[in-house]
């Protein structure tokens, strides 16, 4: 990994609450917070506001995850995992979240931690016409192709 990390430059529209910010050196994501306090029934979702705006470098895009211990405690999530932060976008990064849980609530009070933004480099395609695609060994198999938990399990019905 480079150690020298990328400069981002964050516009804090709520200059109470904190940038971004990495629990540990190494993570991937960086957490993000709640500006408003928000009540997530079952089944809920809502956009909730971060707080901060983004100007990404080009060739970058960052990804807004949900966090695996409000997913793992609270059935907490995010409806477009992960959402997508484009480099040109100047707006205010939004999480849609959603209550997975069917039973209880999720109360989220303002500064809690919500999400994470994880920064990556991508390609952009030339998206070339063709009539025929080079052949694969997979071809055309998935959805359940290679088969389900076990590998020993029947995957389909020519078996
Ligand atoms: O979780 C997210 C996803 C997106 N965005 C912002 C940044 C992104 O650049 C913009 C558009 O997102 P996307 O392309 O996923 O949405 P769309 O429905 O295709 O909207 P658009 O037509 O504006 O591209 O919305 C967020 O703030 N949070
Ligand atoms: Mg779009």
């Amino acid at each position: 990994m480079n150690d020298t990390p990328l400069e981002v430059l964050v516009q804090r529209l709520d200059l109470d609450l904190p940038l971004p910010s990495y629990a540990h050196p190494g993570d991937a994501g960086a957490d993000l917070v709640t500006t408003v306090d928000v009540t997530l029934a079952p089944g809920e979702r809502a956009m909730v506001p971060t707080g901060v705006a983004i100007a990404l470098p080009e060739g970058f895009v960052a990804l807004v995850h949900p966090r695996s211990g409000l997913a793992a405690r609270h059935g907490l999530s995010i409806v477009n995992t992960p959402g997508t932060v484009d480099a040109g976008y100047r707006g205010e990064i939004k999480v849609m979240l959603i209550n997975h849980d069917p039973r209880e609530p999720i109360e989220l009070r303002r500064g809690d931690r919500i999400a994470q933004l994880v920064i990556q480099r991508f390609e952009r395609a030339a998206f070339v016409d063709v009539e025929a695609l080079p052949e694969s060994v997979r071809g055309d198999g998935g959805y359940g192709s290679t088969g389900g938990f076990r590998s020993t399990e029947s995957n389909n019905e020519q078996e």
